[in-house]
């Protein structure tokens, strides 16, 4: 990494998109997009406005539910989006974010599907550098991961607490490098949370994030276990995160 960047002023800030009825404090970040799609074609989820890059837009759902307004969008793939697009909803006026997402594992003992609350991620990514002074690790804020616990102990689910690591590099995840991750106290790898929990202390909103276990990331080579395909487990862990973003105090 290079030197600190941590001057609070940038000279080009987040700009609020324009969602209907203005925004909200309580967004889920769903990396599923089948089921985002699943749930607007259902009616649940109605588009209220849009966040925007080069690839194009993502809507800014709202959920279709009596009570508080959620909303939910799909956060991008890879640090660098994924906090962009934070950073825009926190512009918004969103203050407590539930992630959900999928992950590798590279702890065999994680079977697929099996729920894994973040506690901490190592930050083996550059957006972070941009938001915290340099350590090793982020950590989510606590009373996400408490309201997170509280859903999925209240539904009487197994689940294990456990640090993510974030990488930049999908197709770097070496031999080597699993091994120090696995020294690190690494359970799951993925691409986005150790920066969305930079990005998050930053700005002082809370955010807490959920994942299921995929595919499997180990020396004897790579088992893919169909995980982008388990439909039920996806759907899950998007109504466990709307669970949890409403019981964040
Ligand atoms: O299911 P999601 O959360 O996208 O998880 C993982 O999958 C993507 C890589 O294919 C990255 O976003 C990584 O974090
Ligand atoms: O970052 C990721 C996500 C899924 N699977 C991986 O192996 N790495």
């Amino acid at each position: 990494m290079f030197e600190p960047n941590l001057q609070p002023e940038a000279i080009l800030s987040p700009q609020a998109p324009t969602i209907e009825n203005g925004g909200s404090p309580r967004y889920v970040l769903c990396f599923f997009h089948d089921v985002l799609s699943r749930l607007h074609q259902n009616g649940l989820l109605r588009p209220v406005g849009y966040v925007a890059s080069e690839i194009g837009r993502n809507p800014i759902y709202e959920l279709q539910q009596p009570g508080e307004r959620v909303l939910v969008v799909h956060p991008g793939v890879g640090a660098p989006l994924a906090v962009g697009f934070l950073e825009e909803l926190i512009a918004a006026g969103g203050q407590k974010f539930i992630v959900c997402g999928g992950c590798g594992v590279i702890d065999r003992d994680i079977a697929a599907g099996h729920l894994v609350i973040l506690t901490s991620a190592v930050r083996d990514e550059g957006t972070s550098y941009h938001y915290l002074p340099h350590s090793r690790e982020a950590f989510p804020a606590p009373a996400a991961v408490a309201a997170l616990q509280s859903v999925v102990e209240g539904r009487g689910l197994d689940y294990r607490l456990g640090k993510a690591w974030t990488t930049d590099a999908i197709y770097r995840e070496t031999i080597q490098r699993r091994e120090q991750r696995l020294a690190d106290g690494c359970c799951v790898v993925e691409m986005e949370a150790s920066a969305l929990f930079a990005a998050a202390a930053f700005r002082q909103v809370t955010l807490g994030q959920i994942v299921y276990g995929g595919d499997l990331v180990v020396p004897d080579g790579w088992d893919k276990r169909a995980w982008h395909e388990r439909a039920d487990d996806r759907e899950l862990l998007f109504w466990l995160a709307v669970e949890a973003v409403l019981a964040i105090p």
